[in-house]
């Protein structure tokens, strides 16, 4: 059993605190909001982020630093990707020596470019910083449903112990030592499901939506190997499996987000999309790489209001053609 501290009451905080509470781990959640860490502590809720969810009755949250990383093991950083430097900021003066800090958030600092175990390891340098990442709605863990996971740590050893610790009847985890490998599927992914929502919203068809699935995949692996990744991370949970599940459910935001764009509705109510803070820093880092990434770039003028959804459907359309695997001839 080991004392989990999870940073932030969101859909997936709050998740992975109740998963990993009913594993049989000591858990405590750290939110920034008194009245949902009462509701959790409470009535066992978290209504804004989870609806009905019923919580683990033992699981508690508080607002105070010091008391959620008291003798911490191991850290959960949860809260969205552009507020990671934050909050690992504020725990720097409570933070146990050896606590073992994961990176649970998907994105790309867009200030930085940094990865979220980079953000982490800049703050906390100190501490050994790894990823948890792979498809996982906060829906289906909340409920006890089975989910695989990618847990990487700098060394694979360690990783595995982790992985063998923390795994448990709903929660299945495979262990990794490629720290950035692990962060890129997720962060890209994202972008991709918007671009994908958008074809959905759009009503371009089926057949559109498995090929920018399948021609968004390339582009994650093209700019995920030139960014640290070793392919075989890319092939695997953390990445083509979250795409597969991001690309394909309405349950995720970032879909979802891409369907109401694709439709011309309002999107100032949707809840978090990580894509749309990661878009323009990926497009940035692409370009700093020279990789060609079509669907991002295209997604990112859709989504800055620089080009029309149909306008990015005759765009990628008319590319030149080409070899489709041209790095193997
Ligand atoms: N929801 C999922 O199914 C899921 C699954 C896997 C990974 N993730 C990732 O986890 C991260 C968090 O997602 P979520 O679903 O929990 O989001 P959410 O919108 O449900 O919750 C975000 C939480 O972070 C808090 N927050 C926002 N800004 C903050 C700040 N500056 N300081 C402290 N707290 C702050 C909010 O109050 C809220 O409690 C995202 O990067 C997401 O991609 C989510
Ligand atoms: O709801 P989304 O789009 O943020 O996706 C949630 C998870 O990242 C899916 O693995």
């Amino acid at each position: 059993m080991s004392r989990i501290s999870v940073i932030g009451t969101g859909a997936w905080g709050t998740a992975l605190a109740a998963a990993f509470t009913r594993q049989g781990h000591d858990v405590r959640l750290w939110g920034r909001n008194a009245a949902t860490c009462e509701e959790i502590s409470r009535q066992h809720s978290n209504q804004a982020y989870l609806g009905d969810a019923r919580l683990p009755e033992s699981l508690t949250a508080t607002p105070d630093m010091t008391v959620a990383l008291e003798d911490a093991e191991i850290v959960l950083f949860v809260a969205p990707a552009q507020s990671t430097g934050d909050v690992a900021a504020q725990a720097t003066a409570h933070l146990p020596q050896d606590a073992v800090l994961i990176a649970c958030a998907k994105g790309i600092d867009n200030r930085t470019g940094q990865t979220q175990s980079e953000v982490i390891g800049e703050k906390l340098p100190d501490h050994v910083v790894g990823v948890l990442s792979g498809p996982s709605f906060a829906a289906d863990v909340v409920r006890g449903l089975p989910t695989a996971l990618t847990l990487a740590l700098p060394e694979q050893e360690m990783a595995q112990a982790l992985a063998q610790e923390l795994s448990g009847d709903a929660i299945r985890l495979y262990a990794s030592d490629d720290t950035i490998g692990a962060q890129i599927g997720g962060s890209l992914k994202n972008v991709m499901a918007i671009a994908v929502g958008i074809c959905r919203g759009g009503g371009m068809g089926a057949s559109a939506e498995a090929a920018l699935i399948t021609r968004g995949y390339a582009e994650l692996v093209r700019l995920g190997v030139a960014m640290g990744a070793r392919p075989e991370t890319l092939m695997g949970l953390s990445g083509l499996g979250d795409l597969v599940l991001t690309c394909s459910s309405e349950l995720s935001r970032n879909f979802a987000y891409g369907i109401a764009v694709g439709r011309g509705q309002d999107v100032s109510g949707l809840k978090l999309a990580e894509g749309v803070h990661t878009v323009s820093i990926a497009n940035e880092i692409a370009a700093r790489h020279a990789i060609s990434c079509p669907v991002m770039q295209t997604a990112g003028l859709v989504l800055s209001g620089r080009m029309s959804a149909d306008k990015a459907r005759t765009t990628l359309m008319s590319r030149p053609i080409k070899a489709e695997h041209p790095e193997t001839r």
